[in-house]
């Protein structure tokens, strides 16, 4: 069974405990279910640099990264770098995430929060709003074209923003629709983990304009994103590379420092 499946199967049973233990009518109460969101899209657009920064503790391809920061310091670390957005993996069990972890960055700072995680179902679109996200993620391989439809006019619905994710061309085909916000390629394989950043500059003419591009995981330099800029890219998506050092937030303060020179 491959990753993917494997992440599916427990996702299924987890959203469907999460849900007898907190109702959607109680998530709906929650403060931050009422909080202006912040575009993500918009900030890529005005950005010359468009860093989504990480927070990403393990990972299936990788193990443990680092698991002692806190979110507090690296979601203040990340906005003082000038970084666009943060990603926050939610996923307990195989990336050592939480909504917690959410919610602290979300009493951090004042970028906007991408939700990172594994979505099936409404009930978590619902949950990443209460928890102060204002993106979620879809990704295309796990969805059919009908389900990416229901899920993101809901995110819309809720003023989030859909940060859609392919892997390949057949993904993209199906994917295409006016209620995404920004087109994600992930440069892993994500069952044999393989990163190429081939597989960005490979899709991206076949992405249309309207959407702000984003080019996701395996970007460990400034030269990678120098040579994914020509091809349209304006968002990019890094976690290992500054969670893996002794200090997120200098770490992309760094790169985001020489990406502008
Ligand atoms: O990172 C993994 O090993 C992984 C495995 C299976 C599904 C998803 C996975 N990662 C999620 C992500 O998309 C990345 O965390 C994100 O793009 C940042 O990637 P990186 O900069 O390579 O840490």
């Amino acid at each position: 069974m491959d990753i993917l499946t494997k992440i599916i199967n427990d996702k299924r049973i987890e959203v469907n405990f999460r849900k007898q233990l907190i109702p959607v009518s109680q998530l709906e109460r929650s403060v931050l279910f009422e909080r202006k969101t912040l575009s993500l899209a918009q900030k890529i657009k005005d950005s010359s640099t468009g860093i989504i920064a990480e927070h990403k503790r393990r990972s299936p391809s990788k193990a443990v990264i680092n698991q002692s920061f806190n979110v507090f310091d690296v979601a203040e670390g990340y906005e003082t770098a000038g970084a666009c957005g943060m990603s926050v993996l939610t996923d307990a069990k195989y990336f050592g995430g939480s909504l917690d972890d959410l919610l602290t960055a979300r009493a951090s700072c004042n970028l906007p929060l991408l939700r990172k995680e594994f979505i099936i179902d409404a009930y978590q679109i619902i949950e990443a709003k209460a928890y102060g996200a204002d993106v979620i993620l879809l990704i295309a391989a796990l969805l059919t074209r009908e389900e990416i439809k229901q899920l993101s006019k809901l995110a819309k619905s809720l003023n989030l923003e859909v940060l859609l994710e392919v892997h390949n061309e057949e993904e993209l085909n199906k994917s295409i629709m006016p209620s995404l916000d920004m087109l994600g390629v992930n440069n892993r394989n994500l069952k044999t983990f393989a990163v190429s950043l081939e597989t960005s500059k490979q899709l991206s003419e076949l992405i249309p304009n309207d959407f702000v591009k984003v080019s996701e995981s395996g970007i460990s330099s400034v030269e990678a994103i120098k040579t994914l800029q020509p091809f349209g890219y304006k968002g990019f998506l890094i976690g290992e590379n500054f969670m893996k050092t002794t200090h997120a937030g200098e770490s992309a303060r760094v790169f985001i420092e020489q990406l502008q020179q």
